[in-house]
């Protein structure tokens, strides 16, 4: 493509150097990544100034470079003039702007849902896929579980743990359009806003799950966190709000374009609310009040706060103008993701289940779930996160405490930290660090076959937190890891 910089929609430019046009064959924000003809996109980052790596950029292929500061721009013009430079306020947000001409607003093109919250993206991107394409609505989605199409998962190189930088993310909303979907939902992390990835993108419903402690390590407080998330309303034609949660209360006086709220109280005066929910051998059962209707609904999903993550795809499918009446045809059929109350049946009619809990109140309110199946004993094994917030870590320890059978705390991605500390900072939390039913696990590995061998009949084994794209983060490598490959192998060679 001929991208004359002069003339891009929505970019400020407050100086350019060289030629004011080049042939651009692709994008890249990573030196590593930039191949002949690249735009090349400097950004001062928590470790590295991109700065530093402008020459290694244009020794690789790269003919326009973007750049927040003036400094060096001339120097490196004299020396590469076939090159562009060009100084912009935000160069995240221009990245943003010029990967979404780039890719040929391909979001414009397809119905765009965004999901934010604490918990429940993943969940609830997983079911508005399925539910949008049980009603005919081809639908793609992208999140901590990978990138899928309407049809399978798709291969990429995931640039993050959940929200793809704005390069990869409108290359893969143009790649999913030229496969035929015709919508996409993606989680959007609160990261995500604020690195601007989403920019420029009018989402045609945003959805909000709930909102509690995480990301310290990145936000720091509270209160920088739930702006973020805010922001994504103002982005938004229309909104699914969860009016049981803090958050949901704000974005009801923020939010003025149309909505549909969902609440678990049946007393509440939301759109759709959930009433006498009950756990059934093969899913759960509702009434769903609707519009001074109430429907019954069987779903194939577990647990109480499932069924929030239920009304919030409901939601979503009204105000894409479906009919409830279709959508509670293709219910039964819903599809969830993997890693989250994923049960696993095991010999001596023992369940595991995987379930990627990993925030004080998404544990708390697994284990009041598991508590509701019928088992002999519960074992559950819990994580210290290396990449994330270390005061977390004792919180997942005290709400576990004196809950449960036996508890082994491992370590999920411990980043560049000894593994040991970690255990001993989630120790910290246990009132009694030396009962005897507390175990420790260095790796997620041990973790696994520590929880399984505790394991006897009629027993359930919970394992929760879990991996980024099927791997362990250790010292900046991705190492691969399966739950499940452990389960199998462990259980073959009894
Ligand atoms: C902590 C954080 O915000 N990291 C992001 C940040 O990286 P950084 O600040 O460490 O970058 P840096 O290493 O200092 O480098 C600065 C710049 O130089 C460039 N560089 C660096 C080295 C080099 O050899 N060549 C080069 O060009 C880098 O691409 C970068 O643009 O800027 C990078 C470029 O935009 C991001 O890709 C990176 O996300 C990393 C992959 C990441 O893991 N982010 C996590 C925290 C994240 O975004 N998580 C959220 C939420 C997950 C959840 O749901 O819980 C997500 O949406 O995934
Ligand atoms: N609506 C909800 N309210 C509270 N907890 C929930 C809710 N939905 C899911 N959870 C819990 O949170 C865990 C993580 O869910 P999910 O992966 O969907 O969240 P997420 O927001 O995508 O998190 P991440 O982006 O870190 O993957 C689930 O396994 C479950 O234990």
């Amino acid at each position: 493509m001929i991208l004359n910089f002069e003339q891009l929609p929505d970019i400020q430019i407050k100086q350019l150097v060289g030629p004011t046009s080049q042939r651009v064959l692709h994008l890249a924000y990573h030196s590593k990544h930039v191949k002949n003809s690249s735009l090349f996109f400097s950004m001062k980052g928590e470790n590295a100034d991109g700065y530093q790596f402008i020459e290694e950029a244009i020794q690789k292929g790269a003919v326009g470079v973007f750049g927040s500061v003036h400094r060096c721009f001339q120097q490196l013009h004299d020396k590469y003039p076939h090159c562009t430079f060009i100084v912009v306020d935000d160069v995240r947000k221009t990245m943003a702007n010029i990967s979404k001409f780039y890719f040929q607003q391909a979001d414009e093109k397809l119905k765009t849902i965004g999901v934010t919250g604490t918990n429940g993206k993943t969940t609830v991107a997983a079911y508005v896929r399925s539910l949008l394409t049980l009603l005919r609505l081809p639908t793609g989605s992208i999140g901590t579980t990978g990138i899928w199409s309407s049809h399978k998962k798709l291969t990429y190189q995931k640039s993050t743990p959940t929200t793809p930088e704005s390069i990869d993310l409108h290359q893969i909303f143009h790649d999913l359009e030229t496969f035929g979907d015709e919508a996409a939902v993606m989680e959007v992390s609160s990261i995500a806003i604020d690195q601007k990835r989403v920019e420029g993108i009018l989402f045609d419903v945003a959805i909000h799950t709930n909102f509690s402690e995480e990301h310290l390590e990145y936000h720091k407080t509270m209160e920088h966190y739930k702006n973020c998330k805010m922001k994504l309303f103002e982005q938004a034609k229309t909104a699914v709000i969860n009016v049981d949660d803090l958050m949901g209360k704000d974005l009801l006086q923020l939010f003025k374009n149309p909505m549909v709220t969902y609440s678990l109280n049946k007393n509440s005066n939301a759109t759709l609310r959930a009433d006498s929910i009950s756990v059934e051998e093969k899913g759960t059962t509702f009434e769903l009040h609707y519009n001074d209707n109430i429907y019954p609904v069987t779903v194939p999903v577990f647990g109480e706060y499932n069924i929030a993550n239920v009304l919030s795809a409901i939601g979503t499918a009204l105000l894409l103008n479906f009919h409830i009446e279709d959508i509670l045809n293709v219910l039964p059929q819903l599809a969830s993701p993997e890693g989250r109350f994923q049960v696993i049946e095991g010999p001596q009619n023992q369940k595991i289940i995987l379930d990627y809990a990993h925030t004080p109140v998404a544990l708390t309110r697994l284990l009041q779930e598991v508590k509701k199946l019928t088992y002999n004993r519960l074992i559950v094994m819990i994580a210290g996160i290396g990449i994330r917030d270390f005061n977390k870590m004792p919180k997942m320890a005290s709400i576990i405490e004196g809950q449960v059978d036996e508890v082994v705390v491992t370590v999920d991605h411990p980043g560049f930290h000894n593994p040991n500390d970690i255990i001993d900072q989630v120790f910290t939390g246990f009132a009694h660090p030396n009962a005897s039913n507390l175990h420790r696990a260095p790796t997620r590995r041990e973790g696994v076959l520590k929880s399984l061998e505790l394991g006897g009949a009629n027993d359930v084994i919970l394992l929760t937190s879990g991996c980024i794209n099927g791997s362990q983060i250790v010292k900046g490598e991705y190492i691969p890891h399966s739950d499940e490959a452990i389960i199998e192998s462990y259980y073959v060679a009894l």
